[in-house]
């Protein structure tokens, strides 16, 4: 699904990625972990072709970057972050973005057919908001935008969907609450491969199945989840002791 090697990526004369060698095959379920600055969008901004690296290689769905249309190749990736969160307009119906996700537009331009529609309102219940389907996108919580964003993606069934810091703005309940989603999502038969960045650790679901800690600008430990996120191997990565209490199959830290 994805594979870099050796990927560097200098930018303005500072590293921002060095020497990334990783591997992602199909059925696997990737969290991407690392402090502020480790690296991780501009990580997602080589997959997606929006930043080149300087040196290495990169590919991705069997395309590698340099032979391929990229802006093809991004058909079959879906990325939700916080910047498409804020670039998709408020007055425009859940409905409608939820559509416009077949075409990659931002806006609804192009007709769409009574299958598209009824595949949206699937989705949209799929993803518990079906009963927003008529209402202004700008109105919605934090935890309803980021719902809308992956039915909007899933509508172009992507064969990869790229979560950047999902969670980010959502309080502790639609927090568990999108979380419980995409384990539910991770079971699906449909579901693309995913990428899922964050800083926190006990958002590192069972689901997925594998870990990569960024540091840096490098791959610190890459790896089985399970295996990576123990006392030792947090404490170095985070440059701090951290005490670690499994619950509900998942990994929660303390700073001592
Ligand atoms: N075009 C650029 N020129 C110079 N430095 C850059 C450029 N783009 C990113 N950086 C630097 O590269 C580092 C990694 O940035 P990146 O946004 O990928 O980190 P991140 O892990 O996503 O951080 P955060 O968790 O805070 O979002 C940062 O120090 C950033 O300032």
């Amino acid at each position: 699904m994805i594979r870099f090697e050796n990927v560097t990526v200098i930018r303005n004369g500072k590293t921002i990625l060095k020497e990334i060698d990783w591997n992602v095959n199909k059925n696997e379920h990737w969290a991407i972990l690392g402090l502020n600055g480790s690296g991780k969008t501009s990580l997602l901004n080589v997959i997606c072709g929006y930043l080149y690296p300087t040196s290495g290689k990169v590919q991705v769905l069997g395309q590698e970057f340099g032979k391929t249309n990229i802006p093809e190749l991004r058909k079959d990736i879906g990325f939700i972050s916080s910047s498409l969160k804020g670039q998709l307009k408020n007055f425009d119906t859940v409905l409608s973005i939820v559509l416009s996700g077949k075409f990659a537009s931002i806006g609804l331009y192009e007709a769409v057919e009574k299958k598209d529609v009824q595949e949206a309102r699937r989705l949209m219940e799929q993803l518990g908001i079906e009963h927003l389907e008529d209402s202004a996108y700008g109105v919605l919580s934090e935890g309803e935008k980021q719902r809308v964003l992956i039915a909007r993606a899933l509508m172009a069934h992507p064969k990869i969907l790229i979560l950047d810091e999902p969670c980010n703005g959502l309080d502790v309940i639609a927090r568990e609450e999108f979380l419980e989603f995409i384990e539910k999502l991770a079971q699906q038969e449909f579901c693309p491969t995913l990428i899922y960045v964050t800083h926190h650790v006990e958002e590192v679901l069972p689901c997925f199945s594998h870990t990569l800690l960024l540091k840096d600008g490098e791959v610190y430990a890459q790896g089985f989840s399970r295996e990576l996120l123990k006392e030792n191997t947090l404490s170095e990565f985070f440059g701090r002791e951290v005490t670690v209490q499994e619950q509900q199959n998942r990994t929660w830290i303390a700073i001592k």
